[in-house]
């Protein structure tokens, strides 16, 4: 009786596989039959269950779920602790499900086989916003942020080039010194007698931000650094703090914004409506004095796009610089000089670099000088890999595919869990040691760590349109505080929050003590 019992469930278990590989065969037309018959189903994958109606968006709901949004980079370490390298966050209300991943191997795999059209999971609201509520003005030009397929395509295909090119971010070297002067200078006002900046000190450092990004995206100055900066300085500023605020409650908690004018959503669309005002009054003052005759090789970016585009896009270009570029790199900042800060010893070492460079206070920052100064990189992408500003990215599946031996199907959101990858001693030796020398070639004391382990700016066709400026900005203001100030933190150490880019948690109060005016010994 049991042997004919086993005969049957064997047979079953048989036509079931049997079944499973043509089913795949059929979604995965491409894939070798070894791994087809080895691939495990996508409901295989674990994860947090889900419950009836609310799947697992209750997670998110305040005081009744674990998944808090300012601390998601805690949930997703307990996730990777508790389920492994790949885990899936499934019936999700009102959008797709997520497939976190926290193995660096299948990341390269998905970001080289991307095709033409990748699809980065964001902002269904903004997506709305532009392609709905404010169709009038964005019309069939969406730019890049919250845009997809070929639309998004055709408008980087007009910009790639032009923002990413090298020398396209040298030409701003020496004005983009100039505004880390300026910003030296204010430090230096803000201080109290204890050489402490204000608490609001983050607010300082987006006024920097925003300043740069003006010249970048509208070769204007808006005089942010000022004592008295216009209202449209601190207005902006906000604004982009409430559209990056409210983006992950939009996206992950109950989206009632679908159905109905919630108070999330009115604030965060007068946010993106001040943003767009703002930026449109400063676009206009910034072509009426546009010298178009300057050659090819001193043109600047808004220059080289008016060239070949419509104003349009030179508009809408600078309004999605503006949404992603002034507080990423402001909290960049912010982190690194907490970084420094707690970190002294390592903070010596790059003071010596750059007064080696910079020997005396007026000593001219060039390209060439910056170019040399290795051991400031090293520092910069040692506070990215700890706490990377974005601490995840991700790609939308365009067709089913095999993802750590499991079948994903078309539209899963896959998010690259980049902070708990980087923070994990399989990949980084010492990995909760903040050691910029693990950045320098040839360092014997550290082993090669695995190309997409740390990957702070993306990767592939749709990796940061604003990388190099990026790292100009943050390379140059942080070169000038430090060849003029020795900065510390006397306080208990910080925690890092998401708010909404991941960052220090609580009010900055560093010291910024000025050096002697030592000359090179
Ligand atoms: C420390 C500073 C910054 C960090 C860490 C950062 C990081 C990122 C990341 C992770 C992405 C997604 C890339 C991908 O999907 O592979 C991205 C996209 C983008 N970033 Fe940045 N970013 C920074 C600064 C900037 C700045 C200053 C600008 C503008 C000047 C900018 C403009 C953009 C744009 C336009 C995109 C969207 C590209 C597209 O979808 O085609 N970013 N950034």
């Amino acid at each position: 009786m049991n042997k004919v019992y086993l005969l049957v469930k064997l047979g079953h278990v048989r036509q079931i596989c049997h079944c499973r590989y043509f089913h795949y065969k059929n979604l995965l037309p491409s894939i070798d039959e070894n791994t087809l018959k080895n691939v495990k189903p996508y409901g295989d994958i674990p994860g947090p269950k889900a419950i009836p109606f609310l799947g697992n968006t209750w997670r998110f709901i305040p005081f009744i779920g674990d998944f808090q949004i300012q601390h998601i980079d805690k949930v997703s370490l307990k996730l990777s602790q508790k389920y492994g390298k790949i885990v899936k966050v499934d019936g999700l209300l009102g959008r797709p499900d997520m497939v976190f991943l926290f193995d660096p191997d299948e990341i390269q795999n998905i970001f080289r086989r991307e095709d033409h059209l990748p699809l980065r999971p964001s902002m269904p609201s903004l997506d709305y916003y532009k392609h709905t509520l404010r169709k009038d003005f964005f019309s069939d030009t969406g730019g890049v942020i919250a845009v997809h397929g070929e639309q998004w395509q055709q408008f980087r295909s007009k910009v790639n080039q032009i923002m990413l090119q090298p020398r396209s971010a040298k030409i701003y070297t020496e004005v983009i010194s100039d505004i880390a002067d300026e910003f030296v200078q204010r430090v230096s006002k803000i201080r109290n007698r204890n050489c402490e900046v204000p608490d609001d000190f983050l607010n300082e450092i987006h006024r920097w931000s925003l300043e740069s990004l003006a010249q970048i995206a509208l070769d204007i100055r808006m005089g942010c650094l000022e004592d008295s900066p216009s209202e449209d300085t601190q207005n902006l500023i906000d604004a982009i703090n409430i559209f990056f605020i409210n983006v992950p409650i939009l996206e992950l908690k109950i989206p009632f914004w679908r159905i109905f004018n919630t108070p999330t959503f009115r604030r965060y669309i007068q946010a993106l409506d001040c943003i767009k005002e703002i930026c449109l009054k400063y676009i206009n003052k910034s072509m009426e004095n546009l010298n178009m005759d300057k050659p090819e090789s001193q043109m600047s970016v808004i220059q080289k796009v008016l060239k070949e585009n419509p104003i349009k896009v030179a508009s809408i270009l600078a309004l999605d610089l503006f949404l992603v570029g002034v507080d990423t790199t402001s909290n960049a900042v912010a982190s690194i000089l907490y970084q420094l800060s707690i970190n002294p010893e390592k903070q010596e070492l790059l003071h010596e670099e750059i007064l080696e460079k910079l020997p005396t206070t007026d000593a001219k920052l060039t390209t060439e000088k910056l170019e040399a100064m290795i051991y400031l990189k090293a520092c910069i992408k040692e506070t990215m890999r700890m706490y990377p500003v974005v601490i995840g990215n991700g790609r939308q599946t365009s067709s089913d595919v095999i993802i750590s031996g499991y079948h994903v199907p078309k539209g899963v959101q896959v998010i690259f869990q980049h902070y708990v990858i980087s923070n994990q001693e399989e990949y980084f030796t010492r990995a909760r040691d903040f050691i910029p020398e693990r950045w320098l070639k040839n360092h014997m004391a550290f082993k090669e760590h695995h190309p997409f382990a740390s990957l702070p700016f993306g990767f592939g066709k749709r990796m940061c349109l604003g990388k190099r400026f990026a790292e100009l900005e943050i390379q140059t203001l942080i070169a000038k505080i430090m060849r003029t100030y020795k900065v510390e933190y006397h306080y208990k150490k910080l925690d890092y929050h998401i708010h909404p880019m991941y960052t220090p948690n609580g009010p900055l109060k560093l010291r910024f003590i000025k050096r002697n005016d030592e000359p090179l010994k």
